[in-house]
């Protein structure tokens, strides 16, 4: 009774109380629509103000001050809960600000950086690091099995802020159901068999040869290789998804598709860091119609494929299943939206990871000459893919690249599917809601895993002993310094929802540096300073790169 004449004589309780109610709401059923948020944040403060409002002299005022309380309610014991010992991730360390709120992360997202950012978070605060009010992430590979194996986790929410305009038929990587997964990944798995991949070399020749042919025009030129092999991957993406595709060797980027993903970046990794945010980004014209736009490309490419059809298995005829083996045709939407994903996962990481190789290469004289040597003793047999793979030098400098620079730096991330118990993690129990990951570029450079000197670029560390010590007596010298963890070796991630484009993505990245090592003599162009190459790498989720100025010159 007492209590209650308290109520009737300050607005304050009342108004505290929501506040706490509106966090049990917002912690247990994470609400993402815009009716949800509208609701919690404005229509049910603003109400409490207008029952509230005899308090006031002034009405607005006082329903304002009812609504800044409410709010401040919300947020002060949000904040206490993410910081308190009764959070179930309460016991792992990591920094105040990424206990509190995941906008710090998104902030580091934005600026790029965010690789370094979990580097050096592991270096301080350990193998496993608190990264978020509920993200852990993890630098130890004992922990990779359990979490992306065969038993581990399925996706995690972090890619529902990937496709906020995917409402239905959301492509493969960003679908969160395992068993919706693997039966989509079935279907995209019949286009990477090797015949698929037989007739997707012939594809990647014809447009190396293109290549070639274009930066001969230029020998003696200063080019920048980095948008050459954007122009080409993306146009071999295209032959592969459509068999065809904007031209962009011959026409270069007109359509601006290029531009459009690369301005798309900063927004995305914002976007996959808060989920919830995705839904807002839709109603604010700039960033929704840039994902429309690209959205609206990827339709006009699909339809005319559909419509023209193809002589040849490209990866549309298997995702339309154009040979009839699914039961039912899959959604027209469906293939849409996965062949706008070939196009960014298939161009993006190979057009990163090229000029990458080349980057290292040129700074390594004698790497350069090692893999010139290999690539030229194999005279024709570059061609031949299977006579390629075999290539050992050429492989450790493809390997090594992926290392020092996976193309998706910080991973992708796991959690425990949302009507499960949790998922028990080695020794840690992992609840619902809580979003794990291995962090790639920090294992990767783990002197644990990798040594002699894990930052380095040694393509002979993926070779064998004898061969290391005699072309590297002094590295590999001591024998109790070297390691080579292949299993953190992670730049296609692993278990069953790896990347399913990476045999062929190592394909296509074998012959066109073999090709392009036998027909051209490359340095890097007069004044460019290549340590800056690495201040201007990006982490947004896929890594952006700054130019890379060369001078080539034709051999043959
Ligand atoms: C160097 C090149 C590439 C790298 C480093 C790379 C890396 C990755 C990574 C790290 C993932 C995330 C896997 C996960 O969630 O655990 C992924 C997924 C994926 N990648 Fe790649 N990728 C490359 C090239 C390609 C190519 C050429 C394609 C061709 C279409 C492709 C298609 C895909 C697809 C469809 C997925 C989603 C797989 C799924 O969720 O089941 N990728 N890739």
């Amino acid at each position: 009774m007492e209590v209650l004449v308290h109520f009737e004589r300050s607005p304050y309780p009342a108004t505290f109380i929501a506040g706490l109610l509106a966090h049990l709401v917002f912690n247990r059923l994470e609400p993402r629509s815009i009716p949800a948020f509208g609701s919690l944040l404005c229509f049910i403060p603003i109400s409490l103000g207008v029952y509230l409002r005899h308090h006031f002299h002034n009405t607005v005022l006082g329903i304002l001050w009812i609504w800044a309380l409410y709010l401040i309610a919300l947020v002060c014991s949000t904040i206490a809960y993410r910081l308190s010992s009764f959070h179930p991730l309460a016991k792992y360390p990591g920094p105040v600000m990424c206990r509190i709120t995941k906008l710090w992360l998104a902030r580091i997202g934005w600026t790029g950086k965010q690789y370094l950012y979990y580097q050096e978070l592991h270096t301080l605060y350990g193998d496993i690091v608190r990264t978020g009010p509920n993200e852990l992430s993890f630098a130890d590979i004992s922990y990779i099995s359990p979490m992306m194996g065969a038993n581990g986790m399925p996706k995690s929410s972090f890619w529902d802020g990937g496709f906020p305009d995917q409402k239905q038929h959301r492509s493969l990587v960003g679908i969160r159901n395992s068993l919706d997964h693997s039966r989509l990944r079935k279907v995209w798995s019949r286009a990477f068999t090797p015949d698929a991949l037989k007739y997707y070399h012939t594809l990647v020749d014809k447009r190396c040869s293109q290549l070639i042919e274009a930066l001969g025009g230029s020998a003696g030129d200063e080019v920048d290789l980095k948008t050459w092999f954007h122009w080409f991957s993306h146009d071999v993406m295209s032959d592969v998804a459509y068999g065809s595709g904007p031209e962009m060797l011959r026409n270069k980027d007109i359509g601006a598709i290029w531009k459009l993903l690369e301005e798309g970046q900063p927004v995305s990794i914002v976007m996959l860091h808060l989920p919830w945010l995705g839904e807002f980004f839709m109603t604010i014209p700039m960033f929704a119609s840039k994902l429309r736009e690209f959205k609206d490309y990827c339709v006009k490419r699909t339809e005319r494929r559909y419509y023209s059809g193809s002589p040849n298995k490209d990866l549309f005829y298997y995702l339309m299943d154009e040979a009839g083996l699914e039961a039912e045709k899959p959604a027209y939407e469906q293939v849409v939206n996965d062949s706008n994903l070939a196009i960014v996962a298939g161009s993006d990481t190979v057009a990163t990871s090229l000029p990458n190789v080349f980057w290292l290469l040129l700074q390594n004289p004698s790497a350069y000459i090692r893999i010139q040597k290999e690539v030229d003793q194999l005279g024709d047999k570059i061609y031949d893919a299977v006579e390629l793979a075999k290539a050992p030098y050429l492989n450790a400098v493809i390997n090594e690249t992926l290392r020092l620079h996976p193309p998706v730096m910080s991973g992708s991330s796991r959690s425990p599917w949302v009507h499960s118990q949790g998922h028990q993690l080695g020794q840690h129990y992992i609840p619902v809601g809580t979003t794990t990951s291995i962090h790639f570029y920090t294992v990767q450079r783990d002197s644990r895993y990798f040594s002699p000197s894990p930052n380095d670029f040694i393509p002979e560390r993926w070779l064998a002993r004898d061969v290391q010590k005699e072309l590297e007596p002094q590295v590999f010298s001591d024998e109790a310094q070297i390691v080579h963890e292949t299993s953190a070796f992670l730049p296609f991630s692993t278990g069953p929802m790896d990347c399913i484009g990476k045999r062929f993505a190592v394909q296509e990245l074998r012959l066109v540096v073999a090709r392009l090592i036998r027909e051209f003599d490359m340095e890097f162009a007069e004044g460019f300073d290549p340590r800056v190459s690495e201040d201007q790498m990006k982490d947004f989720f896929v890594t952006s790169l700054g130019s890379l100025p060369v001078v080539l010159q034709k051999r043959l």
